[in-house]
C-alpha cells in the first residue's frame, strides 16, 4: 500500500543571514510536505533562496525560525549523535560534481568515504564491496574505478556524486542543479538515472533547478520562489495549465513552445528587483508585478485558491477570473 504520510515536512521555515545592510531573508516562511517516492520541483530566478532552503532543510545551515520535520520528528536543532543519524538520511547531489568530489581522492575511495564515516562497516573489505555495488548502481564502469574524478567526464563525475549521495541509503535527497553543469545530451541520462533511482529506492526528492522543462519531466508538485517566498505550490500538470501567479506566469513564458498552434507570449518583466534585504511587509513581486495595487502593498497569504492549488497573491482570483 502506498504510503501517503509525509517523509519530509517543512513549517514555517527561515534563514536569514546578517549582511552589513541589515537582514538578508533569503528563505523567509517557507512550507512543504513531500512523501516517499515523490519529487517537489523547486524554482525561481537565481538568488530566490532555492540553495539556502536546500541546505537549511539538510542541516548543512541552522534555521533561523521554523520547524523540519523527518519521518515527523523534529530535526531542527537536534545535536550530536541524532544530528549525525538524521544526517544519513539526509544527502545533496551538488550541481557541480567536480567542485564537490576531491581531486585527490580516487572513484572507489571518494564512495567509500561515507562509508567509513557511518561506521556500518567491520572491515575495509565489506567496504569495498558496498563501493562496487554502488558504483554499479550508478552504470560507473569497472574500468574507471581507480581513476581520479578530473579523468571522467562530466556526466559519469556526476554519477560518483549520486553514488556517493546515496551510499547511506537516505531516505531524502535534495538535488540541487545536478544537471545544469552538464552537456544537453548527458542531462536526460542523469535526470533518468535518478528517477529509476527513487523508484529502486522509495526517496523523497527535492529538485533544485531554473530549468523548468527539466522539473516538468521529474517533479510531481512543483513549488515556485520568488525572493525567499514561495508564491505558487501545486501538482505539475495543474501549475504548467492552470498557471494563476504574476510570476509563474512570466516564469513560464520563457520556455519556448513546442506547439505552433499555441505560440507561448513571452511576458517581459520591467520594474526593480526587490532587495531580499530587509524587505516590507507586502507582495515582495509587486515591483515587477503588471497587476500590482494598492492591497498589494499588504502582507500576503499562501491560499489554497483550488484543490492542492496555492497561490500568494491577493488579487489571484480576480485577475484569473475564478
Ligand atoms: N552565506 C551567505 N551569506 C549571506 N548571504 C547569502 C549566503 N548564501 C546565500 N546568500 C544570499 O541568500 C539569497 C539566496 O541565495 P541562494 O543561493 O539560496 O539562491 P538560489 O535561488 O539558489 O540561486 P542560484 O540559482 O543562483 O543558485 C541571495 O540573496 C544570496 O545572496
Amino acid at each position: 500500500m502506498a504510503d501517503h504520510s509525509p517523509l519530509i515536512e517543512v513549517k514555517n521555515l527561515k534563514k536569514y543571514f546578517k549582511v552589513p545592510s541589515g537582514m538578508n531573508h533569503a528563505v523567509d516562511e517557507v512550507s512543504f510536505e513531500i512523501c516517499r517516492g515523490q519529487t517537489l520541483g523547486v524554482v525561481g530566478e537565481s538568488g530566490c533562496g532555492k540553495s539556502t532552503l536546500g541546505r537549511t532543510i539538510i542541516r548543512l545551515l541552522e534555521a533561523t525560525d521554523g520547524n523540519v520535520y523527518l519521518h515527523g520528528e523534529d530535526i531542527t536543532h537536534v545535536k550530536g549523535h541524532q544530528l549525525k543519524q538524521a544526517r544519513e538520511k539526509m544527502q545533496i547531489v551538488f550541481q557541480d560534481p567536480y567542485s564537490s568530489l576531491n581531486p585527490r581522492l580516487r572513484i572507489e575511495s571518494t564512495i567509500m568515504e561515507p562509508l567509513k564515516y557511518s561506521g556500518r562497516y567491520s572491515s575495509k573489505k565489506k567496504m569495498r564491496e558496498e563501493a562496487n555495488r554502488l558504483m554499479e548502481l550508478v552504470g560507473i564502469d569497472e574500468r574507471l574505478r581507480q581513476s581520479f574524478p578530473h579523468e571522467l567526464d562530466g556526466g559519469r563525475r556526476q554519477r560518483v556524486g549520486i553514488a556517493r549521495a546515496l551510499a547511506l541509503h537516505p531516505d531524502f535527497v535534495v538535488c540541487d542543479e545536478p544537471v545544469s553543469a552538464l552537456d544537453v545530451s548527458i542531462q536526460a541520462q542523469v535526470l533518468n538515472l535518478l528517477m529509476d533511482l527513487q523508484e529502486q529506492m522509495g526517496m523523497a526528492y527535492m529538485f533544485v533547478t531554473h530549468d523548468l522543462s527539466v522539473v516538468r519531466h521529474i517533479a510531481n508538485d512543483i513549488l515556485v520562489m520568488y525572493l525567499g517566498q514561495a508564491v505558487e505550490k501545486a501538482p505539475t500538470e495543474e501549475l504548467f495549465h492552470r498557471t494563476l501567479h504574476p510570476y509563474t506566469k512570466a516564469l513560464l513564458s520563457a520556455i519556448p513552445s513546442t506547439d505552433i498552434h499555441k505560440p507561448m507570449q513571452r511576458i517581459r518583466l520591467k520594474g526593480e528587483i526587490t532587495s531580499p534585504i530587509n524587505p516590507k511587509p507586502g507582495c515582495r513581486f509587486a515591483a515587477r508585478c503588471p497587476y500590482a495595487a494598492e492591497q498589494c502593498r499588504q502582507p500576503q497569504q499562501l491560499t489554497e485558491i483550488l484543490p492542492d492549488h496555492f497561490v500568494k497573491c491577493c488579487r489571484c482570483r480576480e485577475i484569473n477570473g475564478l
